[in-house]
């Protein structure tokens, strides 16, 4: 008699913090049958308890930046959730974090990631392989504002990258006329960076990079031209390029054209800048434009 046993796949615990609304838009619980099948057991950990209770854990994978962000606007609640966090980290040390806070914390503020960004174009071994667009950081939207050295259409973003909803509030400035009414996009002493508008004809490449794999898509964006002040949420960016979900404002291109422009996205290049971009930043997820 011959006896066939069947090696069980081996079960991998990954510990996932994220908040329930990221949870739902990120389908997490659907995810969490597939990743059964990859021999990935996902547990959501519950940052109101001890979490040394809820292991064991061979990885955690964590948006730390959403609780932080609350803790920083004052919620004591959430200061308590990221204390047990960083505490966990530091006692567990032989626990893998996705990505270690430490080197998240950089890309919460857009201009310390401008500088790495700077930093990683100037020192990759093909010189010109990606471009940073020109940026000017000022304390407040109205200091030196006509004097800044920066060519117009640009488009201004608050210096924090996230935490609030604010942070993903920007504003297209056609010229140098329209800077007066940033007044009513930004308070009067917040920090914020003005960069040059790149024209990219309403198609972006958004490429997301995890782990040495890269995955990219195509969106719509913003035409080239236009006329006033543009105020949007960058969070709120169509992905679709149905004429019925895009703006006047964004690429309404036709599905022939989209998979055109997809067959023409040179993965070699991307790769490069994303692996730059990552010993840069010492983040194995993230994505760029
Ligand atoms: N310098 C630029 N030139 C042209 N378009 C830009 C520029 N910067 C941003 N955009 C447009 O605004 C969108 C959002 O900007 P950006 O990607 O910088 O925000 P983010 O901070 O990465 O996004 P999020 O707020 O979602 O985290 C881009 O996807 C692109 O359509």
């Amino acid at each position: 008699m011959t006896v066939i046993s069947s090696t069980p796949t081996p079960i991998k615990t990954i510990g996932l913090i994220f908040n329930p609304s990221k949870i739902k838009q990120l389908r997490l619980d659907r995810a969490k049958e597939y990743a059964r099948q990859c021999g990935l057991n996902f547990v959501f950990i519950d940052l109101e308890r001890s979490i040394e209770e809820q292991m064991p854990f061979d990885l955690i994978v964590h948006k730390m930046s959403d609780i932080h962000g609350k803790m920083l606007n004052g919620d004591v609640n959430e200061k308590l959730k990221f204390e047990r966090f960083l505490n966990f980290c530091t006692k567990h040390p032989h626990i893998k974090i996705l990505d270690p806070w430490e080197n998240v914390k950089v890309l919460l503020d857009r201009k310390s990631t401008y500088e790495m960004c700077v930093h990683a174009s100037e020192t990759t071994i093909v010189k010109n392989l990606f471009h940073v667009p020109k940026s000017v950081f000022l304390n407040n939207n109205q200091d030196n504002i006509k004097k800044m050295n920066i060519s117009f259409p640009a488009i201004c973003k608050r210096q924090k990258a996230c935490g609030t909803g604010e942070s993903h509030l920007m504003v297209l400035v056609p010229s140098k006329d329209y800077l007066v009414e940033l007044q009513q996009h930004f308070e009067l002493n917040e920090p914020v960076i003005f960069q040059e508008f790149i024209e990219h004809d309403g198609v972006l490449i958004k490429v997301y990079f995890a782990d040495g794999q890269l995955f990219t898509f195509t969106r719509p964006s913003f035409k080239n031209k236009f006329n006033s002040i543009v105020a949007f949420n960058s969070q709120k960016m169509p992905k679709s390029f149905d004429n019925n979900k895009t703006s006047t404002l964004m690429s309404s291109v036709i599905n022939t054209d989209i998979s055109m422009m997809k067959n023409q996205v040179n993965h070699d290049p991307l790769q490069d800048i994303a692996n730059h971009l990552q010993n840069q930043l010492g983040v194995t997820m993230f994505g760029f434009d």
